[in-house]
């Protein structure tokens, strides 16, 4: 095991207590799963790369991601699709876009209270080099 290989493993049991509390959080509870595509059955027309919070999770244990931004990039990406495949002037379309900013904005928030800045540049220097 390589000294990074060690930081790699502490980055993956902080994701996994980021992942576990907001999927914990009934706000983001249409986030936490893949879209049913049997009952959505237009949304692969509209919607090109799918992401949930249980995916992300998988992707945790896959060792999928090599520092905190690129897990961000992934809650972005879930908030950018709701985003996109709700964008009608309905009140459920609407209150489906303010839970995706709001899923969003907590996310970023809670990396950002909960990490130490200087472990975060550590692993952007690992996944630069992989
Ligand atoms: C995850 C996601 O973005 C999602 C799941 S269902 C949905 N939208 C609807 O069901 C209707 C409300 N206007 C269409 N959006």
């Amino acid at each position: 095991k390589r000294k990074e290989d060690y930081k790699l493993r502490e980055l993956r049991i902080f994701l996994r207590d980021i992942c576990r509390k907001l999927a914990s959080n009934r706000r983001f509870y249409k986030f936490t799963k893949p879209v049913d595509l049997e009952e959505v059955t237009d949304y692969l027309d509209i919607i090109k790369q799918p992401m949930d919070l249980e995916t992300m999770m998988t992707k945790v244990d896959m060792h999928k991601y090599n520092c905190a931004k690129e897990f961000l990039d992934d809650i972005d990406l879930i908030c950018a699709n709701a985003l996109e495949y709700n964008p009608d002037r309905t009140s459920s379309d609407k209150q489906i876009r303010h839970e995706a900013c709001s899923l969003r904005d907590h996310a970023h928030a809670l990396i950002e209270v909960e990490m130490d800045s200087d472990f975060e540049i550590e692993c952007q220097d690992i996944a630069k080099r992989r």
